[in-house]
């Protein structure tokens, strides 16, 4: 793979495939730390005397422009941390952004609109999403991808783009491949997996490959009730994949099969609404067994004696792989089972790597010192997916 400085970047218009995705709330930023990981290939570029193109998504949106997922406050952002200001355009590949790059001179940023407010950046249809890659590549001379969080996706901007420019990775992708391949390799055992959060249909699928890996698994967040209603539980309103009930039980018969722990919470807090994320006004929960979930509530967080149970599994630790919140951390009365986790990471001597756009925050938000973690990666599902040993389009792109 081929890093920037194999690219003559001076005067070029650079695009820059960045992960902004950050966490929101009232559109101000709530952890700033994907936009923190990428600025150094920024102001390299900016050294330079670059025209630097920086693109990003933000959120899920439908494919058209939504304000609650526009990038302007990232781009502000962006700007501090840079220490110059940081040009925005208003949409992706329109008259905005064509006027905004025209505008910059060598040493100067710009930052596009969400690149999905365009249907195209995630469109299946490979026709769809070369289209959209031909729009960006006009905007720019030379790519360099620097968005780890996203590198799993088949996106327009991660995967096709690449392939219309001289291309290159960024400083970012080059560290989180670097310290992910260690984990790959030989690792010191015990090697403890842990995983929560809520993009559950999509990472429920790399637990086939951790099983041949790791030694204990410990689940926790949205992950843990389709795991609870494949084994018979009443799981209540909790997030559920009932789809995905056979392959939980497959893993399980696995993991015995293996001798490897497989981990499930024995208690949670329930709740018949999901928390004010805004106001935080305290919620009103109970702690239940797993085993007691009502059928009108929905488990938000891990209970005491799953903290108790998760520490005690992490404390001999010779690795640990950590990605997705144990609850709706957001929230403080829902924080805990994450503090939990995390302070269980730090109490340990391993090796410990936590992932994710959400699970990284969570650290930050919830205060522990991120220099304390062996290593705080930007991606969730891209990590566990490199870990997997999957090509992921993303990587594939910049080799090629
Ligand atoms: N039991 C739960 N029910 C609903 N959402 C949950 C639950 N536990 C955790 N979450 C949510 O999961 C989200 C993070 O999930 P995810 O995106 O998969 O993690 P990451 O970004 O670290 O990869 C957080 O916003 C958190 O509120
Ligand atoms: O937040 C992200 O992934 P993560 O939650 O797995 O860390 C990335 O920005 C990818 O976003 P996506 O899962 O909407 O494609």
């Amino acid at each position: 793979m081929k890093t920037i400085e194999d690219l003559d970047v001076a005067g070029k218009r650079v695009f820059v495939r960045a992960d902004l995705n950050v966490p929101l709330s009232d559109g101000r930023i709530t952890d700033d730390g994907r936009i923190r990981a990428v600025a150094p290939t920024i102001a390299k570029l900016v050294e330079r005397g670059a025209k630097v193109v920086v693109a990003s998504h933000l959120g899920r949106p439908k494919g058209a422009p939504d304000p609650q997922f526009s990038l302007a406050p990232v781009a502000e952002r962006l700007g501090e941390i840079l220490g110059k200001s940081v040009a925005f355009a208003a949409d992706t590949v329109g008259e905005s952004a064509r006027s905004a790059v025209a505008a910059l001179a060598d040493g100067e940023v710009a930052l596009l609109e969400n690149l999905r407010f365009n249907a195209g950046e995630t469109s299946k249809d490979d026709a769809e999403r070369k289209a959209f890659a031909e729009q960006l590549a006009a905007l720019a001379d030379l790519y360099v991808g620097d968005g780890f969080g996203a590198v799993h996706r088949k996106h327009a901007s991660v995967y096709d783009l690449p392939a219309l420019l001289p291309h290159a990775a960024g400083d970012l992708i080059a560290t989180e491949v670097g310290v992910l391949k260690k984990l790959t390799e030989d690792v010191e055992r015990p090697y403890v997996v842990v995983l929560g959060g809520a993009k559950v249909s999509d990472k429920l699928g790399v637990i086939d490959n951790l099983l041949k890996k790791a030694d204990k698994i410990l689940i926790g967040g949205g992950m843990a009730y389709t795991f609870l209603a494949a084994k018979g539980h009443e799981v209540g309103i909790s997030l559920l994949q009932e789809d995905q009930k056979p392959t939980c039980l497959a893993y399980l018969a696995e993991a015995e099969k293996r001798g490897v722990e497989f981990v499930l919470p024995v208690d949670v807090l329930v709740s018949a609404e999901f928390p004010d994320l805004k106001g935080k006004t305290p919620a009103s929960y109970e702690v239940v067994g797993t085993d007691a979930i009502p059928a009108d509530k929905e488990g938000l967080d891990i209970g005491p004696k799953t903290r108790e149970l998760y520490a005690a599994k992490l404390a001999d630790a010779g690795t640990v792989f950590w990605n997705g919140p144990m609850g709706v951390f957001e929230h403080p009365d829902y924080a805990n089972g994450t503090k939990a986790v995390a302070q269980g990471l730090l109490d340990s001597d391993a090796f410990t790597v936590v992932g994710g756009g959400d699970s990284a925050a969570a650290v930050r938000i919830l205060g522990f010192d991120e220099t304390k973690f062996g290593h705080i990666s930007t991606g969730g599902g891209a990590s566990l997916e490199y870990l997997e040993g999957k090509t992921l389009p993303g990587l594939a792109a910049l080799e090629g």
